[in-house]
């Protein structure tokens, strides 16, 4: 039976890949495609909206359509645009967030399904995708909003992590390993990753499986 919860996504969009050096990962493009389309395609069947956590000039998302949501808190890396999309889903009356990064163009068209019930993350071969993950909006909301109002230098690193709310949460590991052959939370942090990632995107394009 389908689930009734309303459910929405975030793709995660607002780092400064510098990695990558400093190129925007949203429009690196694999087999024609930017990689913030190979996301959204993939959201668009399994959430109700869905919003981009970006900083920087909005307008380069308006062929998207999609609300574009900046940080409002600085230097504490994606736990900022986790916030701001939980304050969206929220005030939309949403019961889940699916967050997804935009470097991770070969997410599962099953994701929520899989991850469901909330809270829950990907795991892939023992490795924790923790920002591949399905929140409850309102419960997340606050002990996340708790969590950055704790920041301080001193225990900056621990309170930023997205595993610390995770934690707090007590979400679930869902493992994908047993469903997929391959990784479909591969992401791309450097020239070498999108090397590989284009190599897979090529060979995947229209088999069924990677492909959109
Ligand atoms: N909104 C927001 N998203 C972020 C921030 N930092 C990272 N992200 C996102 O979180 C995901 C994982 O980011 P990382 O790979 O750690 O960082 P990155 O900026 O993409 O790359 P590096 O600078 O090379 O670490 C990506 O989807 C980023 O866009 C941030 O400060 N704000």
């Amino acid at each position: 039976m389908p689930h009734m919860l309303k459910i929405a996504g975030l793709v995660l969009a607002g780092g400064q890949g510098r990695r990558m050096h400093y190129a925007d990962k949203a429009f690196m493009e694999i087999d024609h495609k930017p990689c913030i389309e190979w996301v959204t395609t993939r959201l668009e069947r399994q959430c109700a909206s869905i919003a981009i956590s970006a900083n920087g000039n909005a307008q380069r998302f308006d062929a998207w359509n999609y609300p574009v949501l900046a940080d409002t808190y600085f230097d504490v890396g994606p736990l900022a645009g986790l916030l701001s999309g939980l304050e969206w889903a929220e005030a939309a009356g949403f019961d889940a967030l699916l967050s997804v990064p935009v470097d991770t163009p070969f997410i599962p068209h099953d994701l929520v399904g899989t991850l469901l019930p909330a809270p829950s993350y990907a795991v892939y071969a023992e490795q924790r995708h923790s920002l591949v993950a399905l929140w409850p909006v309102s419960q997340a909301r606050a002990l996340l909003t708790a969590q950055l109002a704790s920041v301080t230098e001193q225990n900056r690193k621990q309170t930023t992590r997205v595993c610390t709310l995770a934690n707090a949460l007590n979400a679930r590991a869902m493992d994908f390993s047993h469903l997929y052959p391959f990784d479909p939370f591969v992401n791309i942090n450097t020239p070498e990753d999108l090397h590989e990632v284009r190599t897979l995107g090529q060979a995947q394009a229209g088999s069924g499986s990677r492909g959109t």
